[in-house]
């Protein structure tokens, strides 16, 4: 459809570059304005951006979305004098959104490969995030593209225009006067997590960012409201409040034992949530992830953490709350959380209970649950076969013997949570006791360890909570009004003993062979 001829991209780089060469903050502005973008087309230098959206609409011209016309006039406008550097570089970004392809910037001197690399992935992610329809390209022209000038006025001498020249600052204020609904007003529609921030330049920055800033969230919420719109607002903000995880991220070592499981998660899915530059073709990452084992072993905990160090953004919902809580609606409901986590990538969507969603199929299940099951499918193996997609999903069950074939199929991983060994039981007490006023030394910890085989890690935490109790039961009841916090007792051994005579474990010996026999037959392993 559109290729831009070679003169026009080089008014482009001489309009860019004359107002460089006239105002030496410019570049200042520029650089601040490139990083604040966070687009890798933005870390280039004018020359390689021309040569990169010509790249762009040479390879994709058929994908290109902006028409002939459309684009003839924004690059029009833009290379006249009366446009801020700001708007050049809007211009070139919406141009660059509007078309796939890849950037040509193998030598920029102004950035590490590392944070080049940190932009393409950015920018590819934005890139396939982003669908710039007609209306997008209008309401953009209008809010972002509005000359100072009219664009008849390009008649005017060279002497007039030069004399109105503004710097990108002044422009960027005008245009927040002329527009204030655009650049004034920041909608926000839930917040993101702090693991899933931007990349933060390591440049200084000076407060003409703010603008451009905003301008830049403001353009990815345009985005995300485009790609959620035919969703119902009240399910895409419920998928925000209550699904959207926000908790304190997770570090590996907040796990007790599971080293195997933590081994292989972190090849699996982590590093190349992290480099996909270097997990192509056969090293690329698995998309479905299923952790199996017995009850409060940690598998919420592993996706949690998986979120955390992958800086991806955490899903989670029970598969029973789509089936029972959601009656009727759950399939929207999981085309609505898929299409979230899609406008939050790179993002983790961990599905509790997945059993429950996946089971084989009988005569006696429902409809509905049919459907939630067929739409969960279908968006599952969106998620497998698009290959730029940042989607991980995590199904954990302690049934993992009910999924069907096709359930099985899709969840390439397959890992084994275990109850937690002894070691992993006295990290568990340790960390449980760590807070606590305790009088428990090495030798208690390890007895309390040796006397909880079967726990798990569930089942550790209310042991513990239990022995905590100890103190507080042996007061005189009459005291609990005065008796100061210094002065209720530290936990000892006899309190863990009785704690133990209460808390039994929760899971059944029988329960552990199934386990180990599934996990024989289809699982990817464990050094249990
Ligand atoms: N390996 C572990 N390391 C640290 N804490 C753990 C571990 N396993 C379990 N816990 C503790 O037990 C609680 C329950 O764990 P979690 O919810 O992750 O288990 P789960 O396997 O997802 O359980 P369920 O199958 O019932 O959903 C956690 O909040 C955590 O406090």
């Amino acid at each position: 459809m559109s290729k831009l001829k070679e003169q026009e991209l080089l008014d482009v780089y001489y309009e860019v570059k004359n107002k460089n060469d006239e105002n030496n903050t410019f570049s200042n502005t520029r650089k601040t304005t490139v990083f604040k973008h966070s687009v890798a087309l933005n870390t280039l230098d004018n020359k390689n951006t021309c040569l990169l959206l010509n790249e762009d609409l040479k390879k994709h011209s058929t994908t290109t979305l902006i028409s002939d016309e459309d684009m003839k006039k924004i690059m029009s406008r833009n290379c006249s004098r009366q446009f801020g550097l700001e708007r050049s570089f809007a211009v070139l970004q919406i141009a660059n959104l509007a078309c796939s392809g890849k950037p040509v910037c193998e030598n920029s001197e102004n950035i590490s490969e590392e944070q080049f690399q940190e932009f393409l992935s950015l920018f590819q992610e934005k890139r396939n995030r982003s669908v710039v329809t007609e209306q997008r390209q209008r309401t953009f022209m209008k809010s972002y593209v509005k000359p100072v000038i009219n664009v008849k006025e390009d008649t005017q001498s060279d002497t007039t225009k030069v004399s109105s020249f503004k710097t990108a600052r002044d422009e960027m204020n005008l245009q927040a006067k002329q527009a204030p609904n655009v650049s004034g007003q920041k909608r926000k529609l839930g917040t993101r997590r702090g693991v899933t921030s931007k990349f933060v330049s390591p440049l200084l920055s000076n407060e003409s960012n703010e603008d451009s800033t905003s301008k830049s969230q403001e353009w990815e919420d345009q985005i995300e409201d485009d790609r959620l719109k035919n969703f119902e607002p009240r399910m895409i903000e419920l998928i925000k409040s209550e699904i959207m995880d926000k908790g304190p991220p997770i570090d590996w070592n907040d796990i007790a034992g599971l080293e195997f499981a933590k081994t292989a998660i972190q090849e699996a899915v982590v590093w190349p949530m992290l480099r996909p530059d270097i997990f192509t073709g056969l090293r690329r990452p698995p998309k479905g992830i299923l952790l199996f084992g017995p009850p409060g072993t940690g598998k919420t905990l592993i996706g949690k953490c998986v979120a955390s160090q992958s800086k991806s953004t955490f899903f989670s919902i029970s598969a029973s709350s789509l089936t029972s809580k959601w009656v009727g609606e759950g399939e929207k409901m999981v085309r609505a959380l898929f299409a979230v986590a899609r406008c939050h990538q790179p993002a983790v969507i961990f599905i509790d209970e997945i059993d429950s969603l996946l089971s084989q199929r009988s005569d006696t299940e429902h409809e509905s649950s049919r459907r939630i099951k067929t739409e969960f499918l279908v968006q599952l193996d969106g998620a497998t076969t698009d290959n730029d997609e940042k989607l991980l999903v995590i199904g954990a069950t302690n049934r993992p013997q009910e999924l069907d074939e096709a359930a099985r199929r899709r969840f390439v991983k397959r890992l084994y949570i275990p109850l937690p060994e002894l070691q992993a039981r006295q990290e568990l007490i340790e960390r449980l006791m760590l807070k606590e006023k305790h009088q428990l030394n090495a030798e208690n910890i390890l007895e309390i360890a040796q006397l909880s085989e079967g726990y798990s890690g569930a089942d550790m935490r209310n042991l513990c909570a239990d022995a905590s109790m100890g103190p507080i039961r042996s007061l005189d009841i009459n005291l609990i009004h005065s008796i100061q916090t210094a002065e209720v007792r530290p936990i000892n051994m006899n309190d863990c003993r009785l704690a133990l005579s209460r808390v039994k474990s929760s899971v059944s010996p029988n329960d552990l062979d199934q386990y180990v026999v599934w996990n024989k037959t289809y699982g990817s392993g464990s050094l249990c």
